[in-house]
């Protein structure tokens, strides 16, 4: 068992992004914070980018992932890419089970588990997302479904090498809400107790990622919660100085 990882920043491109914000990509790997070895970067590309950014990026501390995959190796499934494939394309994460995945393609825990897999299997790093809707907190069931969504999306072979939690209430994604710091703090706190609970000590190597609304101005105050181990960041991940000013936090 290796030390404890550092902390990850990832960026979450979603459907942004075209050739010319290669520069963009260029720009966060040549950053001296990066070189600072304090945290570990990632920027998770379109598949269209993947193997481009991933050539670019390839001297430079800052990693490029894919956003989803499929659970099989190949096969006849029309505009799917596999694990292997993202890798064939020098790809070192992929993001699993993301809210706008598991809500517009009704993609449940039994099928982020498999993806996860599939991740593992092909030497990627799976970035494996779960989080609560409003309803779900409104009604108190925040932590049940936090549970529920890990037992079901988490292969026995997780370890802290190979899986990274983003912990995303859905309600904050996109939205310009975050979770109070309480919140995050009592969400990562029980995820950490469920992951040592299941996986022991590897439970404590695992990174939780906060993920939902975060920008420059909140990141110093999330980034410090106690076992919030970096973050996932949408919209402002997009441009190089938005990225950077967060990875300042650190
Ligand atoms: O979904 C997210 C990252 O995966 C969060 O998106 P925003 O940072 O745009 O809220």
């Amino acid at each position: 068992m290796g030390p404890v990882p550092k902390p990850l920043i990832a960026g979450n491109w979603k459907m942004n992004g075209m050739r010319g914000s290669l520069a963009q990509i260029k720009e966060i790997a040549a950053s001296n914070m990066l070189a600072s070895g304090k945290f570990d970067a990632l920027i998770c590309v379109p598949a269209t980018l993947l193997h481009s950014a991933a050539l670019v990026t390839s001297d430079t501390p800052l990693k490029i992932g894919a956003q989803d995959c499929h659970d099989r190796e190949n096969g006849a499934y029309t505009g799917d890419i596999s694990a292997g494939m993202i890798a064939d394309s020098l790809g070192s994460h992929v993001i699993i089970g993301h809210s706008e995945r598991r809500t517009r393609y009704r993609e449940d825990d039994a099928l982020v588990r498999s993806k996860t897999i599939a991740a593992h299997k092909s030497g990627l790093i799976a970035v494996v997302c779960i989080g609560e809707t409003e309803e779900e907190r409104s009604s108190g069931r925040t932590l049940d479904v936090l549970r529920y969504q890990l037992a079901g999306s988490l292969p026995d072979g997780a370890t802290g090498e190979n899986t990274v939690i983003a912990y995303e209430p859905v309600w904050a994604i996109g939205t310009g809400r975050t979770a109070s710091i309480a919140d995050i703090a009592e969400a990562h706190r029980f995820i950490r107790s469920e992951l040592c609970k299941r996986f022991n000590s590897e439970g404590d190597r695992m990174r939780i990622l906060y993920g939902g609304s975060v920008k420059a101005s909140n990141a110093d105050e999330i980034l410090h919660v106690e076992n919030v181990d970096g973050a996932l960041v949408g919209g402002a991940s997009l441009t190089a100085r938005d990225f950077l000013s967060i990875c300042s936090a650190y």
